[in-house]
């Protein structure tokens, strides 16, 4: 399929975050695709002769990626929402079987077409926010079937909406009643029998674990991730989220792509994360929604250059939130992140997050995922919510309007 997009003011992201024209409008600018790549810009885009769209001089951003999220599964937490207002913390629910393994129980006894019918409207909510690529995880079966059953709900999202997805094994997420006071013997199910079934059924891009004193230690996680290695499957981590174990250090070294929460991570970790490039995903939404007052270290991140994602950890415990335009404006307001920098997190950085070199940018040779937006300027989607600024998004090259029907 050939197309030129024309009259479109552009926001590349085509340069680091220190740089200034990545963030830059480009008013009236073309972009040439070409079986779902860009092919072409600018002035070389307008002259060639292929079928063309205008796209009336709005705003042009990298299709949004929402590199971190939960949204397969049955159930939801509301009545725990109610305990925790009533003083119950978050821990306590979860000692008590509560938590994830409450959603563990639906989500086992609900089918696939049950999971994929309750999947599709969350995903929807993205779309509808501008997202073009979803991470989704799995992490409410804890048992080989139920964990491969989320995958492929979560792999199928994509052949039934106009989306991409990744997909990550996050068997790691809990302890399940069937190995109870046996974590070590769960780790070892993990890494010599999920891990390698999903990597062999191709139904994983990446294993991640919640390493935190309420789930897997960072000896347990470093388990899992060397086993991710040997399969050849990349690696992701919940870390530091309530306390400092470690975890996001150990995941660095074991080639993480991306530490996640690390509200708790220290200035002097920082550090790691810089040497081993590994991506800061920040997620505010479960900030605010579990009310937590430690801020991740969002100075010295800034100061060692590592780059910042933001996703919005969709999950029906600790952030039941389907849109990034509201994790950008969270961002800002809770942690005091730039415009700028949020949307460094929703684009080039959240492909990177998710090892997908050829996605989050505006430049010739990058997938055509992009983002036409009823703005002025770049800074509006992260400052006003729930006003659908979303004109249409194209995906892989084609034309989707703003309830993701295709052109
Ligand atoms: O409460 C849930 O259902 C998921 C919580 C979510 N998972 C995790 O590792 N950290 C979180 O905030
Ligand atoms: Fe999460």
């Amino acid at each position: 399929m050939r197309k030129v997009y024309t009259h479109a003011k552009l926001v590349t992201m085509a340069t680091d975050v220190y740089a200034s024209d990545g963030y830059s409008c480009q008013d009236n600018q073309s972009i040439a695709v070409e079986d779902g790549k860009i092919v072409a810009l600018g002035h070389d885009a307008e002259a060639l002769d292929w079928p063309s769209q205008s796209l009336n001089g709005k705003l042009v951003t990298p299709g949004f990626i929402d590199s971190h999220t939960h949204l397969v599964f049955a159930g939801n937490r509301a009545g725990e929402f109610e305990q925790r207002l009533n003083g119950v913390p978050y821990q306590t629910i979860a000692a008590q079987g509560g938590g994830i393994l409450s959603t563990v129980k639906a989500t086992r006894a609900a089918s696939e077409a049950t999971l994929l019918e309750l999947a599709v409207p969350r995903a929807n909510a993205l779309i509808r926010d501008g997202v073009t690529t979803i991470e989704i995880k799995s992490g409410y079966g804890l048992t080989l079937e139920d964990e491969l059953k989320m995958l492929r709900v979560a792999k199928s999202i994509d052949q039934h909406l106009p989306v991409n997805v990744s997909t990550t094994l996050l068997a790691a997420h809990a302890l399940p009643p069937e190995y109870r006071n046996d974590a070590d013997s769960y780790i070892d199910f993990v890494c010599h029998t999920m891990i390698p079934a999903a990597a062999e059924q191709q139904l994983a891009d990446a294993v991640d674990v919640f390493c935190e004193n309420i789930a897997f230690s960072v000896e347990q996680a470093e388990r899992v991730f060397a086993a991710a290695n040997a399969h050849g499957l990349k690696i992701k981590a919940h870390t530091e989220q309530l306390s400092d174990l470690g975890g996001s250090v150990a995941a660095a070294k074991a080639g993480a792509l991306s530490v996640d929460h690390i509200e708790y991570l220290s200035e002097a970790d920082v550090q790691v994360l810089a040497e081993y490039d590994t991506v800061a995903t920040l997620l505010p939404g479960a900030f605010y929604f579990l009310r937590e007052t430690q801020q991740p270290p969002i100075a010295a991140l800034r100061e060692s250059r590592v780059p910042m994602a933001l996703a919005t950890d969709f999950n029906p415990g600790t952030s039941p939130f389907a849109s990034l335009t509201l994790m950008m404006n969270m961002a800002s307001t809770l942690f005091g992140l730039t415009p700028k920098e949020n949307l460094y997190g929703v684009t080039r950085h959240a492909a990177q997050a998710l090892g997908l070199s050829h996605k989050g940018q505006i430049a010739v040779g990058f997938d055509a995922d992009l983002a036409v937006w009823d703005c002025e300027t770049p800074a509006e989607l992260s400052y006003m919510v729930a006003t659908a600024p979303l004109l249409g998004r194209i995906v892989n090259g084609d034309w989707y309007d703003e309830q993701g029907v295709r052109g």
